[in-house]
């Protein structure tokens, strides 16, 4: 029997394709490409990609990033999805846009291949109303909400904390940091989301390798009155001119040459590596107020995985929590870098998101 499905994760700076077997979850093929999703470099290989393997798929999975009202678990896409998808673009500039593109592409190359999208903000359902509610007056209210975002690496992180810990994912208190591109930080309190960091957008909460993450929103008015920037110009600033690229001066997004660059005399990488660690440490110590224990410190993402430096620095500043500092460095495989017996335990985690598509995509059809 056919077990193939082919994973879409169209991130904000690389587009991410997997054929991944659905029974034995192994990885078959990969296409990875450091372009945006639909630069012409990405969007050639996601032709030849489909191409090759689109006709024999089982489904083709998108990650939908902001699933908005609309997307609450992942669905077969149908003759409506474009139109309803349309209205979520302006949510996530960064993302949507490029999987209305590419559900649209696979429907031309492989018209027979049922497609389901998986929103990033599922795993967030179980948020309870005061995570969910935004301070503001009731007209708003309806529209503007906080949902949370990363869920599919979340879903995969707990999974892979519970088989660590050999103990069922509805047992688990856990924070966990999603160190990316984007970067989020969430409580997991026995097996659900009960917070996040980010809310509304993936543009929120704390700050990234590019986007800014929350600002004063007195700043947002002030620079629309007063820099001489439009609206456009200022978005496309806090997209994809700011966090980690923007403090270092436009020196680097990637914490790997920043490291380096610190290492060797850099003060404006080392600060801006500082502040990074700052608020992700201030986004785990706010999370673990929703929580009366924590079994495991886990960090996941392509930073949270592989910048030990990173995740030192983050657990030394919590201290206070009881979080151990004295990591190891990168592991092969997912485990913990605290020592044996220290409790939280410090566990890192490889970023699966192209896992987590093939089971959600598989139970939705
Ligand atoms: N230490 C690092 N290792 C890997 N990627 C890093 C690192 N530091 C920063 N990055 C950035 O994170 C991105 C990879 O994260 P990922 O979430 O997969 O990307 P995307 O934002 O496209 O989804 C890369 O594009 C790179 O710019
Ligand atoms: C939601 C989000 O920030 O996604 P990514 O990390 O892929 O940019
Ligand atoms: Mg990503």
């Amino acid at each position: 029997m056919n077990t193939r499905a082919i994973t879409v994760n169209a991130g904000s700076n690389s587009l991410r394709l997997d054929l991944v077997d659905t029974q034995d979850l192994r990885v078959h093929e990969s296409q990875h490409t450091s372009t945006p999703p639909t630069a012409p470099e990405s969007l050639r290989d996601f032709d030849e990609f489909l191409g090759q393997h689109g006709e024999r798929a089982t489904t083709v999975a998108h990650r939908l990033v902001h699933g908005g009202e609309h997307f609450p678990q992942p669905r077969p896409v149908d003759e409506n999805t474009v139109s309803r998808l349309h209205e979520l673009e302006a949510l996530a500039p960064q993302h949507v846009p490029s999987t209305v593109q590419l559900v649209q592409r696979t429907a031309h190359a492989a018209p027979s291949t049922p497609q389901v999208l998986c929103p990033d903000t599922g795993f967030h359902h179980t948020l309870p109303a005061e995570s969910r509610l935004e301070p503001l007056p009731s007209r708003w209210r309806s529209q503007i909400r906080r949902y949370g975002f990363h869920g599919l690496s979340y879903a995969w992180a707990l999974r892979r904390t519970s088989e660590l810990l050999g103990r069922d994912a509805e047992r688990i208190n856990a924070l966990v940091a999603h160190v990316g591109g984007g970067c989020s930080v969430c409580a997991i309190h026995n097996g659900r989301s009960v917070d996040t960091t980010m809310g509304f957008t993936p543009l929120s909460g704390i700050m990234m390798t590019r986007r800014s993450g929350d600002l004063d929103p007195s700043a947002l008015v002030w620079l629309l009155r007063n820099s001489g920037e439009d609206l456009d110009e200022v978005e496309a600033a806090l997209q994809r001119e700011s966090g980690l690229l923007g403090l270092s001066n436009g020196y680097s997004d990637d914490t790997r040459e920043l490291v380096e660059a610190a290492e060797a005399g850099n003060d404006t990488a080392r600060t801006a590596l500082t502040v990074f660690c700052r608020h992700l440490a201030s986004g785990l110590a706010a999370m673990a107020t929703n929580l009366d224990s924590v079994d495991a410190v886990v960090f996941t993402g392509e930073i949270g995985w592989n910048q030990p430096e990173v995740r030192r620095e983050v657990c030394r500043r919590l201290a206070l929590l009881g979080v151990p500092a004295d990591l190891s460095d990168n592991r092969q495989d997912d485990g913990p870098v605290s020592g044996s017996g220290e409790r939280p335990p410090v566990l890192v985690v490889q970023p699966r998101e192209e896992i987590q598509l093939a089971l959600e995509a598989t139970r939705a059809l």
